[in-house]
């Protein structure tokens, strides 16, 4: 008789998967709507001092108040994508943390594209935040940590289904 094939896997369940993703999601979502209410409040007034001001080199409004900080960077003054780039975090995080919930194809697909999408993301703003502002912005860094915790929660979740299909499918051929 040949070795049966295992059935085990390893790591964590879907579901604890979709805890944790949902988890940073909410983690990130915090994140961006402090610095869009910090953008905000810069907007006001432009000696308003928040907390993510911690010194000379590790300054929040040092970055949301650059040419970098509204439309990546790129988008034009008369854009429509012309907004803080938090606002585009906001809009990420609710959408991940939605789809995070779902274990369809089309959701998991998507959310690992916009996961994929959003540490390219970061590489791009830590490079200004780091070579060109030459600041340490805590706001700005605790994204780029979220981002790169979804892309491994999102890839573990990805190969758990992978598995559960397989083994669905094994399981198939031997009944019929
Ligand atoms: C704190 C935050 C945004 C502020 C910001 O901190 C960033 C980004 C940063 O590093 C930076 C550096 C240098 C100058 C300015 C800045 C910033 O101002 C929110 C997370 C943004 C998240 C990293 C964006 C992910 C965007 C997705 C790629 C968008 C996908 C499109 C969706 C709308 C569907």
């Amino acid at each position: 008789m040949s070795p049966k094939k295992s059935n085990k896997r390893s790591g964590l369940s879907l579901w604890a998967y979709n805890q944790l993703l949902t988890l940073t999601c909410l983690i990130g979502l915090g994140l961006s709507l402090y610095a869009y209410a910090v953008e905000l409040h810069l907007e006001q007034n432009k000696n308003y001092k928040p907390y993510c001001d911690l010194a000379e080199h590790m300054s929040c409004t040092k970055a949301f108040d650059s040419q970098y900080g509204k439309g990546f960077g790129i988008f034009s003054k008369d854009s429509i994508f012309y907004k803080p780039n938090s606002f585009f975090g906001i809009v990420f995080y609710s959408m991940v943390a939605t789809l995070s919930l779902s274990n369809s194809p089309v959701a998991v697909n998507g959310s690992l594209l916009l996961i994929i999408l959003s540490n390219f993301a970061s590489l791009y703003f830590a490079y200004i935040l780091y070579f060109i502002l030459a600041d340490l912005c805590v706001v700005c860094i605790g994204t780029y940590i979220v981002n790169v915790i979804n892309l491994i929660l999102i890839t573990k979740k990805h190969k758990t289904i992978r598995e559960l299909n397989d083994i669905n499918t094994n399981g198939m051929k031997k009944a019929t």
